[in-house]
């Protein structure tokens, strides 16, 4: 039988229901949930794509801890994570927000203008790695490292690229998120236990993972919330 990915897959799903109901779904703001059951009807299996529920509270706990006023997600998809994100800014806040994908973002923007936030999003539809050169490149780099925070969800092929740009547009003693840097736990498995469509994204994440854990340029810490977290702070 094929693996199919679910939410919570690093707890029991017994544990995951119990944190779901305890703190997270009783949190949850009306138009996350409303986008969340939205994108699940129209994107079926597809919506594992979206974070947990308490993973973005978990974000959106770190957005407002640090006073993060303008932040970076790379990887988009129908926004529950941009969702989120914008809802924690404060009114004067602005997170930038990337996706190749157009028309999944519209998807979901309903449900961020019935929630009074589209103002803190700027949206580019666009190859990440494009849209970061391009921000790398303008002003003849003055002010380049403009970024509070930023949280990276998108092709895992990519994930070494963006950290390199990331350091660039990231300040100092700012935060960048990487999400399922654990892989549905599969991080931790023999590779023959691996159902094949997932063994080359692990051989990706592998490597990232072994990366940014040797990379002097940041602190790292790994969370075992939604697929894996790693949070890397810049450090100089
Ligand atoms: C896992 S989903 C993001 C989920 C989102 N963070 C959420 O919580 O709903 C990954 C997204 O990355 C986008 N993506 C993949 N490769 C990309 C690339 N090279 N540049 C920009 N976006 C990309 C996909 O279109 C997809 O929408």
């Amino acid at each position: 039988m094929a693996f199919v990915p679910q939410k919570g897959i690093l707890r029991s799903v017994a544990l995951e229901e119990y944190v779901y109901e305890t703190s997270a779904y009783p949190r949850e703001h009306k138009e996350l949930k409303n986008l969340r059951e939205a994108t699940v009807k129209e994107y079926g299996n597809l919506s594992v794509m979206s974070i947990p529920v308490d993973e973005a509270q978990f974000l959106s706990m770190l957005v407002k801890a640090m006073n993060a006023k303008r932040t970076l997600e790379i990887g988009v998809f129908t926004g529950y994570s941009l969702l989120s994100t914008a809802l924690a800014l404060p009114d004067d806040g602005l997170v930038t927000a990337i996706d190749i994908d157009q028309k999944a973002y519209e998807f979901g923007l309903p449900f961020i203008r019935q929630a009074g936030v589209e103002h803190k999003i700027n949206f580019i539809n666009s190859n990440a790695t494009l849209a970061l050169t391009q921000m790398l490149n303008k002003d003849n780099n003055i002010n380049i490292a403009e970024f509070d925070m930023a949280f990276v969800d998108a092709d895992k092929f990519s994930y070494k690229q963006y950290h390199e740009q990331l350091l660039k547009l990231v300040k100092i003693g700012g935060i960048i998120a990487y999400d399922n840097t654990l892989w549905y736990g599969f991080v931790a498995e023999e590779e023959d236990t691996v159902p094949e469509h997932f063994r080359e994204t692990r051989m990706a994440i592998l490597e990232i993972n072994q990366f940014l854990a040797s990379d002097p340029r940041v602190d790292i810490s790994q969370v075992s919330i939604g697929d894996g977290l790693t949070l890397c702070r810049r450090l100089y």
